[in-house]
């Protein structure tokens, strides 16, 4: 059989390592230039970003990929295309200006402004918003009274972390329930990309905004059928549930691992604590590697197809460690947990630097940030090889190489090899 082209490989994946072929990313833009002391932490930044050196660190990202034969997909180009459609037109507006902070006269003439621009001014606007004086027109009460500095339609710097606003389980994809107020909004763009764009026509949504929190950094495929889900700062218990139910039902999935993080910025999803380089291998934040546990769920008795959204079919396991369970569900006889080998304060500052937040292209491939070079080199060590990229003014954003992509499209990986004699 001939390796699939873009055209015709099917959408989906069933793991984190199988060999990479289509990716979501977004450049960043307008919406990081939007950052400033004063708003950046409530924006979910660390800092304030040099937007061009930033866009240069994201050009290589993606020159890396597709110097790998990755097709790479820019979601703001897709917004573009689906904002041709009327529906797709009427849904993204309408969800901008649903902000509990506009009253009626602003939400009416910040919704006609947008309907009046084209596509590509369209698609503009809703990444990088619109600031207070941008506006044209009669604006009303809560426009005089608002901030001069802040914003009629927020913008959306957490764009660039195309991991966390979608995910794709098998051939279905999951659109996220984002839990921060900063990235509500994130998730009506990829909802209405991948309910309009033809490139996704046919495409089974898993998953919607209206459900309980659910973020794609928490949501590992340790292996086929076996999906990890962090539960912390961003996904909730109910979350996890709802996604174990689903997945089960759809049969995408056997088991689910759900896996408590600490609820702080530093493990805000699990990807920031653990990530996929090789089928029976992790790279592993040394500090959780030890006290990392997972509840093991799986479909009860009645079996998948009774499972129901609201049914109470699952059965929970645990806990139990995270290695060992995922171990059990993957059918390997161990995980191996890469030993970065690093005193802990040089683990927390690359911890910190998403040194464990890598992006596999295939088997023993990873993309990760060059500044994190003892972590790094305990990957090469492992026979991990690391594709490194730059990443000083993306990472003010607290989000590597695996956040900044949604992988749309993985090649399977071939079925585990019977061990040798
Ligand atoms: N999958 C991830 N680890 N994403 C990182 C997201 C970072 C983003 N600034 C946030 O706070 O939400």
């Amino acid at each position: 059989m001939s390796a699939p082209t873009a055209d015709t490989a099917v959408l989906g994946a069933t793991s984190e390592v199988g060999p990479l072929r289509t990716v979501l990313l977004h450049r960043p833009g307008a919406e990081l230039r939007r950052l400033t002391p004063r708003n950046n932490d409530q924006l979910l930044f660390d800092g304030v970003p040099w937007v061009p050196r930033a866009q240069e660190e994201h050009d290589a990202f993606a020159a890396e990929l597709t110097a790998r034969g990755v097709e790479v997909l820019y979601l703001d180009r897709l917004l573009t295309e689906v904002l041709d459609t009327p529906a797709a037109r009427a849904e993204l507006v309408a969800a901008a200006v649903d902000d509990p902070r506009l009253g009626a006269t602003l939400r009416r003439t910040a919704a006609a402004h947008l309907a009046d621009l084209a596509p590509a001014d369209l698609a503009r606007a809703l990444v990088g918003g619109v600031a207070h004086d941008e506006l044209p027109g009669a604006r009303g009460l809560s426009w005089e009274l608002m901030d001069r500095t802040d914003f009629v339609v927020r913008p959306l710097p957490n764009l660039l972390f195309t991991r966390d606003s979608s995910v794709w389980v098998g051939d279905e994809v999951a659109v996220t329930s984002l839990a921060m107020p900063a990235r509500h909004r994130e998730s009506t763009i990829t909802a209405a990309v991948y309910a309009h764009h033809p490139r996704f026509a046919g495409a089974e949504q898993l998953y919607d905004a209206s459900l309980e929190h659910l973020e794609g950094g928490d949501v590992l495929l340790l292996a086929p059928g076996v999906v990890a889900v962090g539960v912390g700062e961003r996904t909730t218990p109910g979350g996890a549930e709802r996604l174990a139910r689903r997945v089960f039902a759809r049969g995408l999935a056997h088991t689910v691992l759900v896996v408590p993080i600490a609820q702080q910025r530093a493990t805000m999803h699990l990807d920031t604590i653990a990530t996929m380089v090789d089928v029976d291998a992790m790279v592993m934040y040394p500090a959780v590697a030890d006290s990392l546990v997972a509840w093991t769920v799986t479909a009860g008795a009645g079996g998948a197809d009774r499972m129901a959204d609201d049914g109470t079919d699952l059965v929970v396991r645990g806990p139990a460690p995270f290695v060992t369970a995922a171990a059990a569900a993957m059918g390997i006889d161990r995980l191996r947990v890469i030993d970065t080998g690093l005193d802990p304060v040089t683990a927390e500052r690359e911890q910190w630097d998403d040194g464990n937040n890598t992006l596999a292209l295939a088997p023993r491939m990873a993309v990760a940030y060059e500044r994190n070079t003892v972590t790094n080199a305990a990957l090469e060590a492992a026979g991990i090889e690391v594709v490194r990229i730059a990443g000083s003014e993306l990472g003010s954003g607290r989000g590597g190489p695996r956040c900044m992509s949604c992988p749309v499209t993985r090649d399977p990986l071939p079925p585990p090899q019977p061990p040798e004699a």
